[in-house]
Formats: C-alpha cells, structure tokens, sequence
C-alpha cells in the first residue's frame, strides 16, 4: 500500500490568534494530536515573543507534554540562530523549521532579514542542527508566488531548490503561504523537482480556499509528492502575510482524499475524530 506523511501543523493554527491561548489548553490540543499517529507535529516556535506572542510559551508547553506513547516527530518553528540555540536543547524536538522565502518582501516581513541574509542563517541553523542530530525541514516560503510583486517564476523556484541542496538541506517544503498556488504549477514543480533530487524530501505545506484543496492535494500527490502539512479544519495561517490569507490545508480532507484513493496516512480514526473535537473547542472559544 503506497504511504504519505501527514505534518499536523497546531503551531499554524494558534500563531495568529491574538486571544493568548492558556499554557494548558495548548497541552491538552497536543496531548490529542499526539494521539492520532501524524509522522510530525510542527507544534511550536522558539521566535521573538514580539513577533508571535502566541507562541511564547513553547518552551514550557514542551515541558508538559507526555511523549511516552506517540510515534510521532516534533517540529519547532525557528526564525534566527538564537531560536535554534534554543531549540537544539530539547532532546524531545526532531525537526528545526526554517521558513526560507524566496520573496524578498516576505523574508523581511516575516524575519526582518534579506534574502542573501537568510542564506547565511540557514548554513548555520543547518550547521547547527547536524551537530545536534537534528534535521532541518527548510520551508520555501512564497513558493508558489507572492502578493507583493517579487519576481516569481518555476525556474527562480528551481534555482534556489539547487541552492539549499548544495547547502546540505534534506527536507525541502514547498510553501504556499497565501494559497497562490494552482493545480498546473503544483503538479509541475513537484514532477520535475522529485526526480531530479532524489535525496531530498519534498513537501507539499499547502493552504487554501475552501473549494481548491482536493485538486490541490490530488496535484500534489499524482506529481510525486508524499509529504503533506495540514492543519485540522483549516485553522490558521501565517499573521506575517494575513493582507493575503487563506487557511492552512484540512487534515481532515487530506485524510478523505488519501481513505478513497487507499493510501496510508497511519492516523487512527477515533483519536483522530477526539483531536478533532479539541480543535472544534479551542479555536471557537480563541479567536
Ligand atoms: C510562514 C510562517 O508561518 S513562518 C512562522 C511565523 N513567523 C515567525 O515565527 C517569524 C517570527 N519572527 C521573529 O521572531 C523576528 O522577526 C526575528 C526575531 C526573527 C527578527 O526580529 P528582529 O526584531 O530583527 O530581532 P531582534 O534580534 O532585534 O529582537 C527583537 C526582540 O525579540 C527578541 N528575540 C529575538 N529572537 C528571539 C528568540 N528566538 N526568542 C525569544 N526572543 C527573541 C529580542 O530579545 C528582542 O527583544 P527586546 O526588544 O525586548 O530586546
């Protein structure tokens, strides 16, 4: 039976709710994610408090979290070598995440930094990442093109695929941070990125409007890609770039999509379907 990864992306989901989360109601959502078999939970970030107030308690969160039953991998958000300092002395975290953008704008924006400077942060988070057995999922933030004018094409996408490669990156996410995405190009990145860097892993970090997400999921699938982010309900997006948002991609209609084609997600349904309610609590009380 052919498999996907599914990346539950809770971090996506709370970041951009200004209503402050308590520390234990975060708990209480993870402990449920924990519980469904996602591959990663991207489950917090080690980022300026200023930037993302939500998530400022990561640290603590971690600390309360019971790992002892769950297979899956953590995934922290990191934006600069002080996040990844920090990140790198929880043995519990798997994955540091890098929000690469290939937009000069929307690195700005969301890091205060270019992009020539990104690149020599992201040599160094990766540095420092592999000295502590730790893997880097970099995200090409903006990949599918941008709200702010920057030039945008399938071959600038490549260029920089060819860059991060060199650097030593391993797991590449394709990010549509604004949902700009459209079914032709999803289908031609990913079919002709996969074969030409078979040591890379490639991700689909897809966000959506209500009606695009199966010929989304459906292009991402048929080109290759067996990496998905999502988020349950579709909550969330990134605050950095809300003039443009649009939700993250539903788990739950990934996991409807990969049920009918008879792929394995490994998600159990009724813990799924209890995650599902937590999330049905949390984010129609905070907003
Ligand atoms: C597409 C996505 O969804 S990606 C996820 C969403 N986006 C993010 O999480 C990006 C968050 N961005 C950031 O955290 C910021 O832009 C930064 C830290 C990367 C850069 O911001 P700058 O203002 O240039 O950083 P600077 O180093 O000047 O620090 C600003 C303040 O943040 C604090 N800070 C910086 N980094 C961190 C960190 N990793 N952890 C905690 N605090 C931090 C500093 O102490 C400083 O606080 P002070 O004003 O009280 O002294």
């Amino acid at each position: 039976m052919q498999q996907v990864k599914i990346i539950e992306c809770p971090r996506d989901a709370m970041q951009g709710i200004k209503e402050w989360i308590p520390t234990e109601q975060k708990v209480q959502y993870l402990q449920s994610l924990l519980r469904c078999g996602f591959d990663t939970i991207d489950f917090g970030s080690f980022v300026s408090p200023k930037a993302i107030p939500q998530m400022q308690d990561t640290a603590e969160v971690l600390s309360k979290l019971d790992l002892s039953a769950t297979n899956s991998k953590l995934l922290a958000i990191i934006a600069n070598l002080r996040g990844a300092e920090d990140a790198v002395k929880h043995p519990e975290i798997d994955y540091l995440g890098y929000p690469f953008s290939i937009s000069e704008n929307f690195q700005m924006r969301n890091t205060h930094k270019t992009i020539a400077e990104s690149l020599v942060l992201l040599q160094e988070i990766l540095n420092l990442a592999h000295k502590n057995n730790k893997e880097v999922v970099a995200y090409l933030s903006m990949g599918f093109g941008n709200p702010y004018g920057d030039p945008w094409n399938v071959e600038i996408v490549g260029e920089w695929t060819e860059k991060l490669s060199a650097m030593g990156v391993k797991i590449l996410s394709l990010s549509d941070t604004v949902g700009s995405s459209t079914p032709d190009i999803i289908s031609y990145l990913f079919s002709n990125l996969i074969p030409k860097y078979p040591h890379i892993e490639f991700g689909a970090h897809l966000h959506t409007t209500p009606n695009a997400w199966h010929e989304k999921v459906d292009a991402a699938y048929k080109a290759g890609c067996r990496r998905f982010d999502g988020a349950i309900q579709g909550f969330g997006g990134c605050p950095m770039a809300k003039d443009e948002l649009t939700g993250n991609m539903p788990t739950e209609k990934m996991l409807s999509y990969f049920t009918a084609e008879k792929i394995s997600c490994n998600i159990n349904p009724m813990s799924f379907e209890s995650a599902h309610n937590e999330a049905t609590k949390i984010f129609t009380k905070y907003h």
